[in-house]
């Protein structure tokens, strides 16, 4: 279990590049699955979930080269379907949530795909209905082994299109079956698709390898099949996350950060929704610059002077993986806010470490908390914690570098699930922070 020592309280100043985007990555890596051609990706970030999926990819038979930092060529045109009965297929897939995606190209070309049951965030209950679902739809068939708690569907036939109406608009669910229907016969629709940037990206990629997908960006995907796809070359965005996540650590420690590169076309309602807070961003091109919160900020009301709500929905909505970045930025704002995050039970326990730093939150049930803002009046009080998720655990570093004296945060693999060599790019902008064990 590593951890990391932090010494807070000191203001921060640079610049950050934001890494290339984890659930993006996470679908563009399945995607090299469709094809037996080359396939070229670049700005992957060299994250544990990413480095997982690239190694499961090479247990599979994917010939896979490193061509520079961040691109990857991948070749998948003897793959060894074998190994997905083996032993070592069940302790991979269950590494991440992101491995489920491999399911759908599998079955779109080799007519069968399996998959243990997935890992990822402990935050709530993560169903896999939407998944299976849609791959039914297209006519595959479909088991469950509950004792082994491993998937399979299969489609010696082919998939066959298919009109669909999603249950929910679950990220990972429309990518695997946009991806299980780009080579079905005839046409498949999806409404309620999810449409984060990942999908737009993931249907931009496949759509230069040669699929029909229209509608890209909205909830109505349209996608006529194909029977081969060739091979593409694709880079990555950088992680609105990562973004967000940068965003509140400048303002919590009352830092002047300037985010480079940020695809802001692509950032939806994030920006905004830090503004909320009373949080100035100025965008410079395509740079975001935080100037020094010396005076703190203000959280805003709504025009009819009721507090102020900040939840999450589906895109185009707040994304639920900045929620709990915003609480913890809530938390020195002046004012009051109600988190409400809608999607996932369990995202907001990890409050009880911020309320024993000194925080002021009442968490009202498991999908909502409210947030007392200390105005920076009293900071936050340096403390030993673990971190529970990948979320929880960066909005807990931002509150020990913006608290007095020196915390310590165990189980910081979640960290690095999702950050890039992050202690040495906080460190660069001045931050005092070192990996311990
Ligand atoms: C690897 C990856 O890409 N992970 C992301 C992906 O997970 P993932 O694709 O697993 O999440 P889903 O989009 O399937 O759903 C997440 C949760 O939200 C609920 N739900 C979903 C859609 C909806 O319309 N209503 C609703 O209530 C689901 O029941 C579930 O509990 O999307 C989540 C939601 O943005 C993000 O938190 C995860 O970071
Ligand atoms: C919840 C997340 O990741 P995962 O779906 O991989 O658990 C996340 O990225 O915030």
């Amino acid at each position: 279990m590593g951890t990391f020592q932090i010494e807070g309280g000191h203001q921060l100043q640079g610049k950050i590049q934001p890494q290339g985007a984890k659930n993006e990555a996470l679908q563009i890596l399945c995607a090299v699955l469709l094809t037996s051609e080359e396939v070229i990706i670049n700005n992957i970030p060299d994250i544990i979930d990413v480095n997982k999926l690239i190694s499961l990819l090479d247990n599979l038979g994917v010939k896979i080269q490193k061509l520079g930092k961040g691109s990857y060529s991948f070749k998948s045109d003897e793959l060894n379907l074998d190994y997905l009965q083996s032993e070592q297929f069940k302790k991979d897939g269950s590494g991440l949530r992101g491995s489920i995606m491999i399911v759908g190209p599998l079955l779109a070309r080799f007519g069968k795909g399996y998959i243990p049951k997935p890992g990822g965030d402990k935050i709530g209950r993560r169903r896999l209905d939407t998944h299976f679902e849609g791959f039914i739809n297209l006519g595959a068939s479909f088991r469950y082994n509950k004792e082994e708690r491993f998937y399979g569907v299969e489609a010696p036939n082919g998939l066959k299109g298919k009109y669909m109406l999603l249950e929910e608009a679950s990220v990972t669910g429309t990518a695997n079956i946009v991806m299980a229907a780009v080579m079905a016969e005839g046409t498949t629709t999806i409404y309620n698709a999810a449409c984060e940037p990942y999908l737009q990206q993931l249907c931009k990629m496949l759509n230069s390898m040669g699929a029909k997908i229209s509608g890209v960006g909205s909830n109505l995907l349209v996608i006529e099949g194909v029977t081969a796809l060739s091979g593409c070359e694709h880079t990555i965005l950088p992680d609105m996350i990562e973004i967000g996540s940068w965003i509140g650590l400048a303002a919590m420690t009352k830092s002047e950060i300037t985010i480079t590169n940020v695809n802001w076309e692509m950032l939806g309602l994030i920006p905004t929704t830090f503004k909320k807070l009373g949080i100035t961003i100025e965008r410079r091109g395509d740079d975001i610059f935080i100037p020094a919160h010396n005076e703190g900020y203000e959280v805003q009301s709504f025009i009819d002077g009721s507090i102020m709500n900040i939840s999450d929905a589906p895109w185009p909505g707040f994304t639920p993986d900045l929620l709990s970045i915003i609480l913890v930025v809530a938390t020195q704002a002046r004012g009051s806010v109600l988190i409400h995050q809608k999607m996932f039970e369990s995202r907001l326990f990890f409050v009880d470490k911020l309320i024993d730093m000194g925080a002021k939150i009442i968490l009202c049930d498991p999908h909502r908390a409210t947030v007392i803002g200390h105005d920076f009046h009293s900071s936050l009080k340096a403390t030993t914690m673990s971190s529970p998720d990948i979320r929880a655990g960066i909005s807990l570093l931002i509150a020990a570098l913006s608290a007095k004296g020196t915390s310590t945060i165990h189980n910081i693999e979640q960290i690095d699930r999702g950050y890039e060599d992050i202690e040495a790019r906080l460190k660069s902008i001045g931050a005092k922070i070192e990996r311990i064990d």
